[in-house]
């Protein structure tokens, strides 16, 4: 398993160590020691998420503003375009973007800790999203901001417009939004 940085402090990306033979494959998708060990956090995750969703769905940008979750992401079919977004006031980070692709394939991972939106979208025919988060869902506390919004300038691998949830159309500009410390 390799652990590589990112341009956003505390976001990583996880490769885990793929081993093939004539059967096909096995990887271990999660080991708490390897990482804690290679990441230098320590997560308690509490609740699994699966998703599955079609080409051009795009889901975010999410987050809780109390009960923040920590989320470990990936993709077991198909592959998507994978966003956080930097929203710790305090960060010489804040409103910054990483993205990257995880998919069925590449079986990469990426840890988003709280303090950041979280979204994606679908660039196969149909991809099977899960994670991990560190907190449970809270409705009341979830917030979102506008994927599109032009102080963020996410450069997203569109082909269209994207297929969004209602609240997802309605969410705020990051200048409106409530954010961490
Ligand atoms: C997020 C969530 C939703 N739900 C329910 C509420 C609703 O009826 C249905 C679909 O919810 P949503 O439209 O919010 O699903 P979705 O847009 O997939 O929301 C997710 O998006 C990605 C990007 C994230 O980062 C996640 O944390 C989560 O916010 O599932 C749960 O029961 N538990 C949960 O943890």
């Amino acid at each position: 398993m390799n652990v590589i940085t990112t341009p956003l402090e505390g976001v990583l990306v996880i490769e885990p160590r793929v081993f093939g033979d004539d059967r096909g494959y096995f990887f271990e998708s999660y080991n708490a020691r390897r990482f804690k060990e290679l990441s230098g956090v320590d997560p308690v995750f509490v609740q699994d998420n699966h998703s599955r969703s079609a080409k051009g769905v795009l889901r975010g940008l999410h987050y809780q503003i109390q009960q923040a979750q920590g989320k470990l992401v990936r993709v077991t079919e198909g592959a998507v375009f994978d966003v956080a977004v930097d929203l710790r006031k305090s960060s010489p980070t804040f409103g910054q973007w990483f993205g990257i692709e995880l998919s069925a394939e590449n079986k990469r991972q990426l840890w988003i800790p709280a303090g950041f939106a979280h979204g994606f979208v679908v660039t196969s025919d149909v991809a099977s999203f899960l994670y991990k988060t560190t907190d449970y869902w809270a409705p009341e506390f979830e917030r979102a901001v506008l994927w599109n919004d032009p102080a963020i300038g996410i450069e997203w691998p569109l082909d269209g417009e994207p297929q969004l949830s209602g609240k997802d159309q309605v969410a705020a500009l990051l200048a409106d939004a409530e954010v961490f410390a």
